[in-house]
């Protein structure tokens, strides 16, 4: 299909879509801090000031059609991260650049001339989990994918528009499209919700997505479906997807097919990133492994894991982001923690920025891991 003629493409240069430098983002609790109680109660009642370490000190790069998927359990930050990488939370550190230009930096129009706030905020669009919430359900859906085209292309004439809109809908498999562009949302099944969404921030034709749980609400055979397009449209229009799981067989899916990369995320760090191959079949990280042990299995034919498996984690205590364990953050749960792990933060280790990297000394043969002692009284297995 044809695309929208928008020479919007202001910022032509050979920096990568996004890249983030050492983001940190850390939540202060505000009712805490507005609170009319006494300190001294705040504090015996364990409410301390210490803000949340939503994301620390991470560094990624999305290039051009590129596929970064972050994975990892409830609160491990992925979702603010992903909001960082597209300018919706500003970072409390570090630096965010979408083609070379700081976010924020745009965002204050301190680059007026080159590069404004809207090209930044056109180019780089989100789609929810919850596409309900996303949608006005009393409008249709002609109305509520007219509305960014109308907001970011006012020179489009209706007839432009229309026919824009319906060409996408047939694009995507939403057809008869004339029927379905004059539904409203309650007469839309969960997956077509969810195509709708999608096209809707598809139309500016952005350069990223952030696509933030897209296909966890679901049915498995859907969720093939929605990544399927979303591949497919990718190869159209040469998107770039940030794509935030907590689930492995998605993740494994979307990073395999469009040649991406998985980036492991635990307490608001990036604790391995690499190829779909690689974080599935080679889990460096030991909480990666022990993440692969706790999923399915993702053949059903290939049930390795059974239940009388005793589970790897050291504790089942889930991290609290105030207050970061110090040296490893992973240390508290990790079957393979020695002293030297409770003392030093690793960072990601084994080589350049598109590899195969992980935040654990086991991947230095030399280092001084393998001297310290276990603090579990030896090593553990993780079964694989
Ligand atoms: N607006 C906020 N104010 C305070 N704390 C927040 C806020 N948003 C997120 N957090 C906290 O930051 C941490 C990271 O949350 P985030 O939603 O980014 O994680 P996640 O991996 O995306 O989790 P989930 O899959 O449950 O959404 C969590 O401890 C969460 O409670």
């Amino acid at each position: 299909m044809s695309t929208i003629d928008t020479d919007e493409d202001v910022i032509d240069n050979d920096e990568p879509v996004l890249s983030m430098e050492n983001v940190s983002v850390e939540y202060q609790d505000e009712s805490l801090l507005e609170s009319a109680l006494p300190d001294s109660l705040t504090e015996r009642l364990g409410m301390g000031e210490e803000p949340v370490h939503a994301v620390d000190d991470v560094s990624l790069e999305v290039g051009e059609e590129d596929v970064v998927v972050l994975i990892g359990e409830s609160g491990s930050g992925k979702t603010t991260l992903g909001r960082t990488a597209i300018g919706l939370q500003e970072p409390t550190a570090g630096s965010v650049k979408y083609r070379g230009y700081d976010i924020q930096d745009v965002e204050r129009g301190e680059h007026a001339g080159e590069v404004y706030a809207e090209d930044v905020r056109r180019a780089l669009q989100i789609v929810h989990q919850d596409s309900d919430a996303a949608m006005n359900p009393y409008r249709t859906i002609r109305s509520q994918l007219a509305e960014p085209l109308k907001l970011w292309y006012p020179e489009m004439d209706l007839n432009d528009r229309q026919e824009r809109i319906a060409t996408m809908l047939r694009t995507t498999g939403v057809t008869p499209a004339e029927d379905y562009m004059e539904r409203y949302p309650h007469e839309l099944s969960g997956g077509e919700k969810q195509r709708v969404a999608i096209i809707r921030a598809m139309l500016l034709e952005p350069d990223l997505i952030l696509a933030d749980e897209v296909v966890s609400a679901l049915d498995v055979s859907l969720r093939i479906e929605i990544m399927d397009l979303l591949l497919d449209l990718q190869e159209m229009f040469g998107t770039s997807y940030l794509f935030v799981s907590h689930n492995l067989t998605n993740a494994r899916y979307i990073a395999d097919k469009a040649d991406g990369r998985i980036a492991v995320m635990y307490l608001g760090r990036i604790v391995e990133v690499g190829t779909a191959d690689e974080i599935i079949n080679d889990p460096s990280h030991p909480y990666t492994q022990i993440l692969k042990w706790a999923s399915l299995p993702l053949d059903p034919d290939d049930a390795r894991k059974t239940i009388t498996d005793e589970s790897p984690m050291m504790s089942e205590e889930a991290p609290d982001p105030r207050n970061i364990p110090s040296g490893c953050r992973f240390h508290t749960t990790c079957p393979k923690a020695h002293e030297v792990c409770t003392e030093v933060d690793p960072d990601l280790i084994g080589g350049e920025e598109r590899e195969h990297r992980a935040a654990c000394f086991r991947e230095d043969p030399s280092h001084e891991y393998w001297d310290s002692e276990s603090i579990h009284g030896g090593d553990r297995e993780i079964p694989l």
